[in-house]
């Protein structure tokens, strides 16, 4: 009996992404082939916050791009809710993307012609969900900027702009969250804010998180935390030249 009841608690964790034997090559400048991701095995629990810390140029936005189906993979499995997205053309994994992935991008990549709830409903344009002005202006009133939803990016504060990136990456109500060093262009007030919305609203909407930094005060409130060297090993055979 107990046997039983163990099984079904370990069959109801549902990972909303899963890796299996990951690589990304890149030809050089000179012409040869430079092994930047080899990751065996990595996975997410549904709405669980995963920090991944890794120095500059260690591959945290390659990795990212792949799992969001920007970037496709050279070899390897990325199943995101369980749908294998690396055999996929790119205008498929736009689609899933759209549906179930929100993305924190580094440098935000607002649309610079249109307003903060613009943005928000292009984004949602693109999903499964009927546009919902409601549900964009909520989203913006929830981040703090219920006064700024008729400004476009370059008249917000930077801070402000992130807000906004962070509100268009829950639009379609994603099962996942990326963040590719989403405090990098912030100071360290805004920095700790913009981690505990973000850790916040991934909660209310039930999104899991993974966020990449090399910012050691943002990595340490995260309970499990993995670097970039543990789980991809190409950098440990890099380490070993
Ligand atoms: N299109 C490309 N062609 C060739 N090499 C590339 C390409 N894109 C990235 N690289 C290389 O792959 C490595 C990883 O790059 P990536 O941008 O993923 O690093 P990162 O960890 O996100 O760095 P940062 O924190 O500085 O943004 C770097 O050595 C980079 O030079």
């Amino acid at each position: 009996m107990a046997t039983c009841l163990k099984l079904s608690a370990k069959k109801d964790i549902m990972e909303v992404l899963k890796i299996e034997d990951l690589k990304k090559e890149y030809i050089s400048p000179e012409g040869e082939k430079h092994l930047v991701i080899d990751v065996p095995k990595f996975s997410v629990e549904e709405r669980t916050q995963i920090a991944l810390q890794g120095t500059s140029g260690c591959g945290k936005t390659t990795f990212l791009n792949m799992i969001a189906g920007i970037l496709a993979v050279t070899q390897g499995n990325i199943f995101v809710n369980g749908e294998n997205i690396s055999q996929l053309p790119e205008a498929k994994r736009d689609i899933i993307r759209a549906n179930n992935i929100g993305y924190i991008f580094q440098t935000f990549n607002l649309l610079q012609g249109y307003t903060a709830l613009e943005n928000l409903i292009i984004a949602m344009s693109f999903g499964n969900y009927n546009v919902d002005q409601d549900r964009a202006k909520s989203l913006l009133t929830k981040v703090g900027l219920e006064h700024r939803m008729h400004y476009v990016p370059a008249k917000l504060s930077i801070g402000q702009q992130q807000r906004v990136a962070v509100a268009r990456a829950l639009i379609n109500k994603p099962k996942l969250v990326l963040a590719d060093e989403p405090t990098g262009n912030l100071d360290a007030k805004n920095a700790q804010e913009a981690l505990t919305l973000i850790r916040e609203i991934c909660d209310e909407n039930e999104a899991a998180l993974l966020l990449v930094s090399h910012d050691e005060k943002i990595l340490h409130k995260f309970n499990r935390l993995q670097s970039m060297q543990e789980i991809n090993v190409a950098l440990q055979t890099e380490g070993q030249k």
